[in-house]
């Protein structure tokens, strides 16, 4: 298909061209962790998550509707994101984020691209609460409650597609609950078009400190139980208010599938176990969807979401190093 980026699949987009970085066109891996799974690797985005693909779309209509300025909530990734397809399309972005909450490498970036970040006291719930009260008249907002930004997510489902079929499971890390539904929605749509006879599975993963979805569906209960303080080393989904939370009972309820919570053990389990065997770095958060797919016995072909690239969150990575003082040291550690 013509286009780059999301752009390829302009015929499924509500609009055919726009702003883009090449989003998308990353690394589907077979893994060696376990039989039958395989890795779609989102870090390798321009900004390093998946959010690129929803902001590209998303900051194109902010631009036609003739928007300067863009605001998002985030707990990083969506702020790294709107920060340098805002710069990119011309616009203004503005992004809250919970201060104390955003892995480094995300603060970074916004900051880098030129963001105004401001900062509030408070979860990500808290951050996303201002912007849907106050800041939708001031500037676009591009929270994943936008629907062009799910319009340009669902563009995984169609990679996945045209390289793998259609997998029996997806299994996708679950914050604000977008990209469980977007995704989806992309399956769907394959569905429609006659290209899957058989949709997958959609499997969301959550941290046990921070699964409002997960408790909820556990408990048999129609509504998620929400969380108060959130609390998981993965910080891109410590989330406790999913604003997407129908649209992701929907994706499972419709495709079968179910949600589940891993704990801050078994994510850094899988966030090493990915590093050290297939070769793919991940944030903590972008492992969780591996740690569901390693616990759960999964029938058939499972593609586990690697949301976002180890790079966002240095700090929860141990480092160790070996002093060498004389090449005799250095000798002795190579040859042990
Ligand atoms: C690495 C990573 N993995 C998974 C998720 C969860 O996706 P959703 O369930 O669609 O929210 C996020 C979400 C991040 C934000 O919500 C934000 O950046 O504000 C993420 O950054």
């Amino acid at each position: 298909p013509k286009g780059s980026g999301i752009w390829r699949y302009a015929t499924m987009l509500p609009m055919k061209a726009g702003v883009t970085m090449g989003e998308g066109r990353t690394p589907l891996v077979e893994s060696r962790l376990k039989r039958n799974l395989w890795v779609k690797f989102e870090g390798a985005n321009p900004t390093g998550s998946f959010k690129d693909r929803g902001m590209a779309l998303g900051v194109t209509v902010a631009r036609e509707a003739g928007a300067n300025k863009v605001i998002v909530a985030s707990t990083g990734n969506t702020a790294a994101s709107a920060a340098a397809y805002a710069a990119r399309a011309g616009l203004k972005a503005y992004v809250v984020l919970p201060r104390g909450n955003v892995a480094r490498g995300k603060l970074v970036q916004a900051a880098l691209h030129g963001a105004e970040i401001l900062a509030v006291e408070g979860y990500f719930d808290k951050a996303l609460s201002l912007v849907v009260e106050y800041g939708t008249r001031y500037a676009y907002p591009l929270n994943s409650f936008n629907p062009w930004r799910l319009e340009g997510q669902k563009t995984l489902a169609y990679e996945v597609y045209e390289e793998l079929g259609c997998p029996d499971n997806i299994v996708v890390p679950v914050g604000n609950a977008g990209n469980i539904y977007a995704i989806w929605k992309g399956f769907r749509e394959l569905g429609e078009l006659g290209l899957c006879n058989k949709l997958p599975r959609m499997i969301g993963v959550q941290a046990a400190g921070a699964a409002p979805l997960a408790r909820a569906w556990r408990e048999g209960s129609q509504s998620p139980l929400f969380v108060e303080s959130p609390s998981t080393i993965a910080s891109a989904i410590r989330i406790g208010k999913p604003v997407n939370w129908v649209k992701a009972f929907i994706a499972v309820r419709e495709s079968g599938g179910m949600f589940v919570e891993v704990d801050d053990a078994d994510i850094l389990r899988a966030q090493l176990a990915l590093a050290r065997v297939d070769g793919v770095g991940a944030e903590p958060a972008g492992a969780a969807s591996v740690a569901g797919a390693l616990a759960l016995d999964l029938p058939g072909i499972s593609v586990a979401v690697v949301t976002g690239h180890a790079l966002k969150d240095p700090d929860v990575v141990e480092v160790r190093t070996t002093p060498v003082a004389s090449q005799e040291e250095l000798v002795s550690v190579l040859s042990r």
